[in-house]
């Protein structure tokens, strides 16, 4: 028999749209009643770990999940599946990912359509995560999500659409596998994460998006404010506008780390212009360039580094070294 726990956490894979037509939470999850063909030899162990829409999970359930996790190992489970709401479903997965040493399948999916929608995904990703992390391929990959029968790495993974069902892409990178009917089939070889097995997630780091016109107030605010760590997502390949630079100085004069994503969905950052604002002169100013991740990704690294009290100098290679 191959064992696999089920997570669920609440989101949209959790709801049922009532007549009104919004969507909502329900008491009882409205999966548990419905018919889910799979093979004989899998045995599902349920907990309803939470149920909360995704806007409202934060670190602390993150490092729940972790924890209920890493019990799992020596529980004689081949396989995790996290049902999860999707708007943060990916930080999940990443924080997971950044946290978890361990040779289970892990699998986080969920819906776009709520449990009573006319073409309800959730069904169909749920059965389709449990075949994933039943099968022994996915067993040392890290933390994949599964839904509309792809396979994605937690590094890259985005949710790119509000409301359609192909909405989780890896713009630059592709996904890592395929769903057949009955079983999961990888196309990509996963690089392995460094794991830091945190206890705690304390740490303020706000994120802060360049725009065309940026002056110097919102970090200016930040140098005036208690803060942990900044991710910048910045323009283009990683440049600011110049306005910015004088205040940005003074809070990595006061040793705040800042990290850099670009605000392109595709694509990584780097050090490549030289005129003012552009990257080599945020790098030289001491701005860790992250490659190829969103900035809330970026966020939960320098959170899990903070957390696990890496000092300046591994900190900066965990920050760019992906
Ligand atoms: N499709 C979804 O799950 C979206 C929902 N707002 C959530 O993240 O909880």
């Amino acid at each position: 028999m191959k064992r696999v726990l089920v997570l669920h956490t609440g989101g949209t894979i959790s709801m049922t749209q009532g007549d009104s037509g919004g969507v909502g939470l329900s008491d009882k999850h409205p999966l548990g009643d419905k018919f889910l063909p799979l093979p004989k030899n899998i045995e599902l162990v349920t907990e309803e770990i939470f149920n909360l829409p995704s806007p409202h999970i934060t670190p602390k359930e993150m490092l729940i999940l972790k924890e209920r996790i890493e019990q799992a190992e020596s529980q004689d489970f081949v396989g995790v599946v996290i049902t999860h709401g999707t708007d943060t479903l990916e930080e999940t997965a990443y924080f997971l990912e950044l946290t978890l040493k361990n040779h289970l399948a892990m699998v986080l999916t969920g819906a776009m359509r709520s449990s009573n929608e006319i073409g309800s995904d959730g069904l169909y990703n749920f059965r389709q995560a449990i075949i994933t992390a039943s099968h022994e391929s996915a067993r040392d990959k890290g933390v994949l999500v599964v839904m509309n029968d792809e396979i994605h790495e937690a590094r890259f993974v985005t949710k790119t659409h509000t409301t359609s069902v192909d909405t989780f892409r890896a713009p630059t990178f592709g996904p890592i596998g395929i769903l057949s009917k009955n079983k999961p089939i990888f196309l990509k070889d996963v690089k392995e994460e460094e794991a830091y097995s945190i206890r705690t997630v304390e740490g303020t780091i706000p994120i802060v998006k360049a725009y065309a016109g940026m002056d110097g107030t919102l970090f200016h605010l930040l140098s005036e404010t208690e803060i942990d760590g900044v991710i910048i997502e910045a323009l283009g390949a990683g440049n600011l506008p110049p306005e910015v630079l004088p205040s940005l100085e003074k809070l990595l004069e006061k040793g705040v780390p800042v990290a850099l994503v670009s605000r392109c969905s595709n694509g990584i950052a780097e050090d490549i212009y030289s005129y003012v604002g552009g990257g080599v002169e945020l790098k030289r100013m001491g701005v860790m360039f992250v490659r190829g991740i969103t900035g809330p990704k970026a966020r939960l690294r320098l959170l899990v580094g903070l957390n696990a009290k890496l000092n300046k100098e591994s900190l900066k290679h965990y920050m760019t070294e992906i």
